[in-house]
């Protein structure tokens, strides 16, 4: 579903060019979900941007659902994928309805029945059409976060690009928005490429994961060899180690 080869991307010119994504290969299988993880600044986000159709500079081959993906953002690719960015709030327009906020693809890929579309979209993510005439400031960080889902989905794309989905919201609203991405990648069909920091939020939503380092994929892998502690490369086990004893020194301050 998803294709991504030698992909590489420079940011700025000349002797001041950083060389951000180095030959960048992975695929995505249809229905899959495929984490990214890697430390702060290793470029994770900037794939997502580069398939999301946020950047154009980059060279090398990106193909979706088999076809494969030109530098402009256009229409038949907004069809396809769409993302989901980290922060809610800052994704969400303040002055704007959760009705208007959704209607705003609709109007752009002029979709008939808007009204039964957003009502469908916003039952998908758990939320009654009575939240139609809110404002983002009327919601909590939880239903910002379900919102900008719908909105993802109103289209109805095949492909959910999810940027640290969770890692702006309360620990407890976590785990249901993990929940409801669960469930629906399952009843929608969906494929997901999902950025995180968080080895947890891999081993609860992906199937499979690609390790990046200083702008290169180190290690593809099995989410259960995670589990099982059985990565092979050095800062693969280190990461995991690294959450390990993060979650041992957590827990007790938790209980
Ligand atoms: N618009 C930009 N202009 C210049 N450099 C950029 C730009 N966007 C990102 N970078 C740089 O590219 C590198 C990769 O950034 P990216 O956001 O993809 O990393 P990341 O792995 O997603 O990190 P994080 O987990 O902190 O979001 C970083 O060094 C970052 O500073």
């Amino acid at each position: 579903m998803i294709d991504v080869r030698q992909l590489n991307l420079h940011f700025g010119q000349g002797a001041k060019a950083t060389h951000v994504l180095k030959d960048v290969s992975f695929s995505v299988a249809q229905g899959e979900s495929f984490g990214l993880v890697g430390e702060s600044g290793s470029g994770k986000t900037t794939v997502l941007r580069c398939l999301a159709g946020l950047l154009t500079h980059w060279q090398g081959e990106l193909a979706i659902a088999g076809k494969p993906v030109g530098r402009a953002l256009d229409f038949a690719r907004s069809e396809l994928v769409q993302m989901v960015f980290q922060d809610p709030y800052g994704s969400l327009h303040p002055r704007q309805t959760v009705a208007r906020a959704l209607a705003e693809p609709l109007l752009i890929h002029r979709r008939d029945q808007r009204h039964v579309r957003i009502d469908e979209a916003l039952i998908k993510v758990g939320l009654s059409p009575d939240f139609r005439d809110r404002f983002p400031h009327q919601l909590s960080g939880g239903q910002r976060q379900r919102v900008a889902i719908a909105r993802a989905l109103v289209l109805q794309p095949r492909v959910l690009l999810l940027d640290e989905p969770t890692s702006a919201l309360d620990v407890s609203v976590q785990a249901e928005i993990l929940n409801l991405l669960a469930d629906l990648r399952q009843k929608e069909g969906l494929t997901y490429l999902l950025v995180t920091h968080d080895l947890g939020v891999v081993a609860q939503l992906c199937d499979r994961l690609a390790v990046m380092q200083a702008g290169q994929i180190v290690e593809t892998l099995p989410t259960q060899s995670l589990i099982d502690g059985t990565p092979r490369h050095p800062y693969t086990q280190m990461l995991v180690h690294a959450s390990l004893s993060y979650s041992r020194q957590a827990a007790p301050a938790a209980a």
